[in-house]
């Protein structure tokens, strides 16, 4: 969406209703409940092979879905719609991640050879009918609600269908308005999320020493007998620097989502046309052995000397994981919450460790998205590229000598830029 009033209504609204604390606050049961039901479905699995990656994935997706219509499913309709979202958000983000030739040859656009367009569409009507189903269902609560008069929590689509039946053409919303800054949510809130925390086990499962440090405080700070509260999150400070860390050397959206100048500009001497197409390589940038000492080595202590130096909102120009200016991720204060509980949660509910003899192999290979044939067996997992770590971890319950044996997915970066300007 183009710099505009459409653009900045939405992002307002967003912004309002889904990131003020009273809002962050309020849904926090709801997120307790979901980290707790993955600790459990973790636990089930002592002695198995278990895919930490679907764990998390999972919960994510839930945890956003509650915070977007909490209060308008419940019971088997939740779960139906659940199923069905995980789904499509995985087809959706295989779909972004491929390379388009119709793109670098717009002469073969009609022809659309990959299919991409066909499918895309597809996939879009499939998003749209689950979207239907559940303004379907919220409107059914209200009419229930109103007949028993009954006083029903106010989620963020009742919000929405309500700035919808508003009538004031300034501030209403049209449907497809509504679904797609729900779609938006949906895919920019919860892929991202979870390979972050994805390559947050893999870099700290390679080194038992950060594990070390990261139990240490967790111990010191929420402590052997009690459960991680996110109001710990603020005080867990080594923690903390272990994901800023991980979102240096893996920014979950290495190119940031592409840019579009609406006039042409200078930068750097160089003419950046009206209306090009855009890509940040924050991968790089994060990577600049000018501004990084060590900088393929994994040290959160980097961070913890001066943690304001690097914020997360796009300040540095040498640390950007979540953009930068106006259109910086407007979810950080929700991810930065999230990323920290969950992680935060699995290391203090069990133990992790490589089992004997495994090398956990982490470094990224550049390519066209097309290379991951080789890699099959093993799902995509984030947004241009496609990041998935090889992991085969055995993980302990905490204090006991119950070891789970644990399977994770392979892995390999492929940065389409690099790609595309290379055969530019
Ligand atoms: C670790 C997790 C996350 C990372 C690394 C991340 C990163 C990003 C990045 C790089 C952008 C594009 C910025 C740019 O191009 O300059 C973005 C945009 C966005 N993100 Fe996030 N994000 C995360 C989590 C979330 C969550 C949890 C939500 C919502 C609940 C969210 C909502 C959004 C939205 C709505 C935008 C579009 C903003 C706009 O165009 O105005 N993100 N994110």
């Amino acid at each position: 969406m183009s710099n505009g009033h459409e653009w900045r209504q939405l992002r307002e609204i967003f912004v309002r209703e889904l990131m003020s604390s009273s809002s962050l606050n309020a849904g926090y049961g709801l997120r307790l409940q979901e980290v707790r039901e993955m600790v459990r479905e973790v636990y089930k699995q002592v002695g198995l092979p278990i895919n930490i990656g679907e764990h998390i994935f999972l919960t994510i997706l839930n945890v956003v879905m509650n915070m977007l219509w909490g209060d308008s499913l419940h019971g088997e309709d939740r779960k139906n719609v659940g199923v069905e979202f995980r789904q499509v958000v995985g087809e959706i983000v295989e779909m972004f991640g491929k390379p388009n030739i119709s793109d670098l040859f717009p002469v073969l656009a009609r022809f659309d050879l990959q299919g991409i367009k066909s499918n895309t569409k597809k996939l879009v009507s499939w998003f749209d009918r689950i979207f239907d189903t559940v303004i379907f269902h919220r409107m059914d609560v209200d009419v229930a609600n109103k007949s028993e008069n009954k006083e029903s929590n106010k989620d963020f689509l009742q919000f929405l269908l309500e700035l919808q039946n508003q009538g004031d053409s300034k501030t209403s919303l049209s449907t497809s308005q509504i679904k797609g800054l729900l779609l938006d949510i949906v895919l920019g809130g919860s892929d991202t999320t979870s390979t972050t925390l994805e390559w947050a086990m893999a870099e700290i499962l390679k080194n038992p020493e950060i594990i070390r440090k990261v139990q240490e405080e967790l111990d010191e700070v929420v402590g052997n007998d009690s459960i991680v509260e996110e109001s710990h999150i603020p005080k867990l400070h080594y923690l903390n620097s272990v994901l800023k860390e991980t979102l240096r050397l893996h920014p979950a959206l290495p190119l940031l989502v592409p840019h579009c100048p609406s006039q042409s500009c200078m930068v750097a001497g160089y003419t950046i046309p009206e209306g090009s197409r855009i890509f940040v390589n924050v991968w790089a940038v994060q990577r600049d052995p000018e501004a990084w000492e060590n900088l393929l080595e994994f040290q959160p202590e980097r961070f913890l000397k001066d943690p304001g130096k690097c914020d997360y909102q796009g300040n540095n120009f040498h640390y950007l994981p979540f953009g930068s200016g106006r259109r910086v991720c407007a979810g950080i204060s929700r991810a930065e919450k999230l990323v920290a509980y969950v992680l935060a949660t699995l290391l203090h509910s069990f133990d992790w460790k490589l089992p004997e003899g495994v090398k956990l192999d982490l470094s990224d290979k550049f390519g066209i998205i097309l290379k991951k044939s080789e890699l099959l067996d093993y799902p995509l997992q984030s947004f241009t590229i496609d990041l998935l770590v090889p992991l085969n971890l055995c993980m302990r319950e905490r204090d006991s000598d119950t070891f789970i044996m644990r399977d994770c997915d392979s892995g390999t970066l492929s940065l389409l830029g690099e790609c595309l300007s290379f055969l530019c």
